[in-house]
């Protein structure tokens, strides 16, 4: 799966997983793991972390990448029946390189569109078919930007209800100092 361009760039990462780097000229970046659809890693132009990654975390599918932002889905927390935070957390995603227009602004060059469809064995646990979709984009100045979509692709019409979240760990320096701070610019 090699495919380069000066934005975006398909390589393996730790334990030889996959994972796609996002680059912006001004010198911001972004990881992402296929495992869990995960971003690991944002760096804005000065190259300081912006996210937390734990030193513990294992990089050993089906385990949670322990840090990062998390997709949670289709269950948050203990919202429900399943595992804690759902089960695309534990997933491995695919490139989807050739995506339906997506709403979100597409003059962005550093971005890779990812895709989660039920597994039969899923099915046994929750009951419906869905395809999740996820893009993940840097912008110009060192943003980035989170777009879902999930489907319903159930073929007897079914609906279903679930809960999502993107569990983001920020990378702080001080955590007292944390306590007075507050989060802005946090849309969605
Ligand atoms: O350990 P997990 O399943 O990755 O969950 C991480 C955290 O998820 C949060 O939503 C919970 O409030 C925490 O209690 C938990 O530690």
């Amino acid at each position: 799966m090699a495919s380069e361009n000066v934005y975006v760039e398909h390589c393996k990462g730790v334990n030889g997983l996959d994972k796609v780097i996002l680059r912006e000229i001004r010198g911001s970046s972004a990881e992402v793991y296929l495992d869990g659809g995960q971003v690991t890693s944002w760096k804005n132009e000065f190259r300081e972390q912006l996210l937390f990654l734990s030193s513990k975390a294992t990089f050993k599918p089906p385990n949670a990448i322990r840090g990062g932002i998390q997709i949670c889905f289709p269950q948050f927390g203990t919202i429900g029946s399943l595992e804690q935070h759902g089960f695309a957390r534990n997933r491995l995603w695919s490139v989807d390189r050739d995506p339906p227009p997506f709403p979100a602004n597409t003059s962005h060059r550093a971005f890779v569109d990812l895709i989660l469809r039920h597994s039969e064995e899923e099915v046994k646990i929750w009951p419906h078919r869905y395809e999740c979709r996820l893009r993940v984009a840097l912008g110009p100045g060192g943003d980035l930007m989170l777009t879902s979509r999930i489907r319903n692709t159930n073929t007897d019409g079914k609906s279903f209800t679930f809960t999502f979240a993107y569990h983001t760990y920020f990378s702080v320096t001080d955590i007292s100092a944390s306590r007075r701070t507050r989060d802005t610019g946090l849309f969605g």
